[in-house]
């Protein structure tokens, strides 16, 4: 009787000593939300679902007409996760142009072939309160802004060397590698619609070169339209954003170009004045490095964890997504990604 007993004692002391330890290690040890093995494709389907209505708060851009022909309804939202696993969402393998997305492999190539301080001699570091095709400040300023607004960018693609188109096949190589995909090029009707429509760039280009900060014919500008309607995927997007947020290391581990001081300027600059003069608000709301384009796509890096891309060709009057932003931020807030 008493061994009975015992026993049972014995039995009961150690189910409650399990459970303990089972409870208080799962106190311990809460699952984590660093919002990379959290990410699924349910997740990223019920944020577009959230989200899609708000494309009728804005308009697809118009002021290049190739553009204006893109079916608004298109959503997609992909993420490349810190091991580099895609999680895709949405029409991810519709194609639309990257525009000024562009700009930020433009400055990483410039900044490799003539160093940081020759390229921001010519450009500031500066952020706006002013939307992305403005120049009256090159009347009064020694030096466009940043190279995330036309000006800077179409200084800066000015700068990398080549004739002729070499330096746009210079952005359209690394874009291919960044992304894997060697299918990307550029959709010439969007290219000869800029070019014929783009007179206030070509504007731009000749105040740049009457202040001398261009020396190259306006040929030079055709590569400036051609990497603006090079034409990519949500999940492309997510890959450059992976790319940057990972010092320049590829989705899949290929280190070839790794550089942290180059995805620190970059990232730098996509905070700063990605989303042009929302790039503030953004900042505060999001809290992300993030390149938008008047295509509808949106690249953002989260430093160290993943990449994400968006595309939604309705903008806002910034010329950003409006759903893109939404998506983005709904992400940000579910995972707790902003950084600050
Ligand atoms: N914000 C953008 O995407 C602008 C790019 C466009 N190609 C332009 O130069 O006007």
């Amino acid at each position: 009787m008493n061994n009975y007993f015992s026993r049972f004692f014995i039995k009961l002391f150690i189910t409650y000593v399990g459970f303990w330890g089972i409870i208080s290690y799962a106190q311990t040890n809460p699952i984590k939300e660093d919002g990379n093995n959290s990410v699924t494709a349910e997740m990223l389907n019920q944020i577009i679902e959230n989200n899609k209505k708000y494309r009728n708060e804005g308009e697809v851009a118009n002021y290049i007409p190739e553009l204006s022909k893109v079916n608004p309804e298109y959503v997609a939202l992909s993420v490349v996760t810190d091991e580099g696993k895609i999680i895709n969402a949405g029409d991810v393998n519709q194609k639309f142009t990257i525009q000024s997305i562009s700009k930020i492999i433009a400055l990483m190539i410039a900044v490799e072939e003539q160093g940081e301080q020759k390229v921001f001699s010519k450009v500031g570091y500066y952020g706006t309160d002013k939307p992305f095709n403005h120049y009256s400040n090159l009347e009064t300023d020694k030096i466009p802004l940043n190279p995330m607004m036309n000006a800077g960018a179409i200084l800066i693609t000015s700068m990398i060397e080549g004739t002729g188109e070499e330096p746009f096949q210079k952005i359209l190589e690394r874009i291919k590698y960044i992304t894997k995909n060697n299918t990307i090029n550029y959709n010439k009707a969007v290219y000869n619609s800029e070019r014929e429509t783009g007179d206030r760039n070509k504007g731009i280009f000749y105040l740049l070169k009457n202040k001398g900060l261009i020396e190259e014919s306006e040929e030079s500008l055709n590569n400036y339209f051609k990497q603006c309607s090079i034409e990519v995927t949500a999940e492309d997007l997510a890959k450059i954003g992976f790319y940057f947020a990972h010092q320049c290391q590829r989705f899949d581990g290929d280190i070839r170009y790794q550089n942290t001081d180059m995805a620190r300027l970059i990232q730098s600059q996509m905070l700063i004045a990605g989303m042009y003069d929302f790039s503030g608000e953004y900042a505060r709301i999001v809290g992300l490095p993030s390149k938008s384009g008047v295509g509808g796509g949106i690249a953002v890096s989260v430093p160290g964890k993943m990449g994400v891309g968006v595309f939604s060709p309705a903008l806002d009057e910034h010329g950003n997504s409006v759903v893109g932003y939404k998506m983005i931020s709904d992400l940000s807030q579910i995972l707790g990604l902003n950084l600050f």
